[in-house]
């Protein structure tokens, strides 16, 4: 496994997979790994015959700057858990690799960012275009990974990757819980033990809304409802975003369901922001 920091060594690495034929799957995450992104990396493997890991935690995605200084890093047992899935080529840029000084060039996918979670992060997922984008230039993959867990960065990336004939083949993977039902996620190692216990609500109020869809003639506000009292019963959660839109376009739906649905929450634990989605079909 090859462990990159500088954008000629990845340049150079990628361009050796080349010579031997190899495509190249690619996934980008911001580290302290768990089995979610691992299972992202089996994905890559299976859909190209190399695998390439970004590990950065990129400034420009984060609002809140307590946020970026206390996402959880682990550099040491990253690259072991890489090496063990036989991933060949870790990048591990620094910030300014990726935004030199001087830079001034954002991408943005002008509505999808800036609607339903974009609102709660302001500023968030052009932060995340300007960096994939970034990052595809120098990986130069065939295909691309990313959890279906972020269900609107997914979309935001796929508009991206069309918009701009990129010429990168989008991926979604499917999201990896806990024993419990909580999503995996890099945030939770960030919990108090009750905010752990209680974070199990997300996937539960998610469950009973899908149960809720299968009852005849359910309404989305049903659903909404069911999200609204199910988080409400849980003292040491705040709901922070419930979106319910069409799987496809993320545009608003109502009344009784009729197409794909995507139920996005986002819910607070102290000031820990978890999020979880579940796509619905009528
Ligand atoms: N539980 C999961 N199952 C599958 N993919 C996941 C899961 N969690 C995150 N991913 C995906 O892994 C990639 C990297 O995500 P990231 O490094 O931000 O991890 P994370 O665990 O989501 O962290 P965070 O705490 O910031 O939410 C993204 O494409 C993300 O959607
Ligand atoms: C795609 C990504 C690596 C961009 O920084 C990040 O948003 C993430 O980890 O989901
Ligand atoms: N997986 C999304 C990264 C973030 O929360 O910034």
């Amino acid at each position: 496994m090859k462990i990159c920091r500088s954008i000629k060594d990845c340049r150079v690495a990628v361009a050796d997979l080349r010579r031997q034929d190899r495509s190249i799957g690619f996934v980008p995450t911001m580290g302290a790994l768990h089995d979610g992104h691992l299972s992202l990396v089996r994905l890559a493997q299976a859909n190209a015959t190399s695998s390439v890991v970004s590990i950065f935690v990129n400034p420009t995605q984060f609002g809140d700057a307590a946020d970026l200084d206390l996402y959880p890093r682990d550099e040491d047992r990253d690259l072991a858990l890489l090496h063990k899935a036989g991933v060949d080529i870790v990048f591990l840029p620094d910030a300014d690799t990726i935004y030199p000084p001087g830079d001034e060039t954002i991408v943005e996918t002008t509505r999808l960012a800036n609607m339903l979670h974009g609102k709660v992060r302001p500023g968030h997922f052009r932060g995340v275009t300007s960096v994939v984008n970034r990052l595809f230039n120098i990986a130069q993959p065939d295909v691309a990974v990313f959890g279906e867990k972020d269900y609107q960065q997914l979309m935001v990336i796929r508009q991206m990757v069309h918009d701009l004939h990129m010429p990168v083949g989008i991926i979604g993977g499917p999201t990896r819980r806990e024993a419990d039902g909580l999503a995996m996620s890099s945030r939770n190692q960030r919990l108090s033990p009750a905010d752990r216990l209680a974070a199990v609500v997300l996937n539960r109020s998610l469950d009973l809304a899908e149960a809720r869809a299968c009852s005849t003639g359910a309404t989305v506000d049903d659903i909404r409802n069911v999200i609204i009292d199910t988080i409400a019963a849980e003292p040491r959660a705040k709901l922070c975003g419930l979106d319910t839109v069409t799987a496809d376009g993320l545009n608003s739906l109502h009344g009784v369901i009729i197409e794909p649905l995507a139920i996005m929450i986002s819910v607070q634990f102290s000031d820990i922001l978890l999020i979880d989605q579940r796509v619905i079909q009528p």
